[in-house]
């Protein structure tokens, strides 16, 4: 803390760290020294990224511009951005992100170089998402525009995190070597969020669910809130946690190889939180009315419980079973539901 006092711009950045980020502030202010402040930077520089991203009033050419030249916006001291809409959630972190500028400098260059060049995937990544034939009802269309999308802004994440933990030393360079599991990482967090966001994103005109699922069960994306549509709503919403449950194994593998118990709650905290919340949604029709999340007291329960592999694991059987239970046999999913299920991928 001593450190926080003599630097006033370090402390600024983990003032917005906590302004932005209700689930993440908490598992990186744990992490261990030298990690700390590079992931608390890496969090606000995307979260920078995100924020032109996410700004639906921005012109898309200017939008587009930011998006590909933010790598080397991060490198502009004294930058700041004072165009996102009155009511865009962050953009106070913008007005100010000459802070995070000047602390992102300080960190040691291999740190940078990671945080650079996921933001350059990243802020490319969105980019062609954002100008892409899809672009008008900003729909994603089949399954691999979904995991393309997912990957950009999510596993991307996964990669740099992987990276930033073997730079550290606090971690074994192996960490690094499989980008198939540190993708998973990310892909798992940011799929439930889309599955969870559903209503949030459509009445803010935004589409994420793949037309390849929902086209089996609705005409119009928006149909699925319709009260005279409910089975085929209920059926869609299975498929879409279907397709987030492959993803359980190779994350479970990624946390068994994970050393350092500080990098071990960081990463496992947030699964943890994801694996509830999926089943908080499986059959869950309020997710067309209304954001669901997990209440509170399951939260501190799941985030204090979340420090070794056998309860993670405990708890990640516990939310499973939790899904074979919901799963209805009128579910035109129900098998394929109760064969991920079933399946002992949770020897890892
Ligand atoms: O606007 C919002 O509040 C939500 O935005 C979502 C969106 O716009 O889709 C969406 O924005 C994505 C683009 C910016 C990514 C920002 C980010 C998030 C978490 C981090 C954690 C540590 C370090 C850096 C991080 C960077 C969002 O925040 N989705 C939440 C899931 C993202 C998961 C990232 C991630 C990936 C792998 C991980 C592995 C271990 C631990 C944490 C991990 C965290
Ligand atoms: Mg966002
Ligand atoms: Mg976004």
């Amino acid at each position: 803390q001593k450190a926080l006092e003599a630097d006033p711009s370090k402390k600024l950045c983990y003032y917005y760290l906590n302004k932005t980020s209700r689930s993440f502030a908490a598992v990186i202010q744990e992490l261990d020294d030298d990690l700390r402040d590079a992931i608390c930077l890496f969090y606000l520089v995307l979260r920078g990224l995100d924020t032109i991203e996410d700004d639906m009033s921005l012109d898309l050419e200017q939008k587009v511009k930011l998006l590909r030249s933010f790598d080397t916006i991060i490198y502009q001291k004294g930058w700041t951005f004072n165009d996102n809409g009155p009511n865009e959630k962050d953009r106070d972190l913008l007005v100010h992100f000459d802070v995070v500028i000047d602390e992102f400098l300080r960190l040691k260059p291999g740190f940078q170089k990671v945080i650079a060049e996921i933001t350059r995937l990243m802020g490319n990544g969105m980019a062609d998402y954002a100008t892409g034939e899809h672009r008008e009802n900003t729909s994603v269309a089949t399954i691999k525009d979904f995991d393309l999308y997912c990957h950009y802004v999510a596993g991307l994440v996964g990669y740099g995190l992987s990276d930033l933990f073997a730079a550290s030393g606090l971690e074994d360079p192996s960490i690094a070597d499989d980008k198939t599991l540190s993708n998973c990482m990310g892909m798992f967090l940011q799929k439930t969020n889309i599955i969870r966001d559903y209503r949030e994103d459509l009445d803010d005109g935004r589409q994420f669910w793949p037309k390849e699922i929902w086209g089996n069960y609705a005409e119009n994306f928006g149909d699925l809130i319709r009260s005279d549509h409910l089975e085929k709503s209920r059926a869609c919403l299975s498929a879409m946690v279907l397709n987030v449950l492959e993803l359980v194994p190779d994350v479970l593998t990624y946390l068994s190889k994970i050393q350092n118990q500080s990098v071990f709650n960081f990463c496992a905290i947030p699964q943890v939180m994801a694996i509830s919340t999926l089943a908080l949604v499986f059959n869950n029709l309020d997710v067309y009315q209304r954001n669901v999340k997990i209440r509170k007291g399951e939260a501190v329960k799941l985030i204090l419980a979340s420090t070794d592999m056998d309860n993670v694991i405990a708890i990640f059987r516990e939310y499973i079973q939790v899904i074979s239970q919901k799963n209805e046999t009128t579910d035109p999913n129900f098998l394929k539901i109760s064969m991920a299920v079933g399946k002992d991928f949770l020897g890892a």
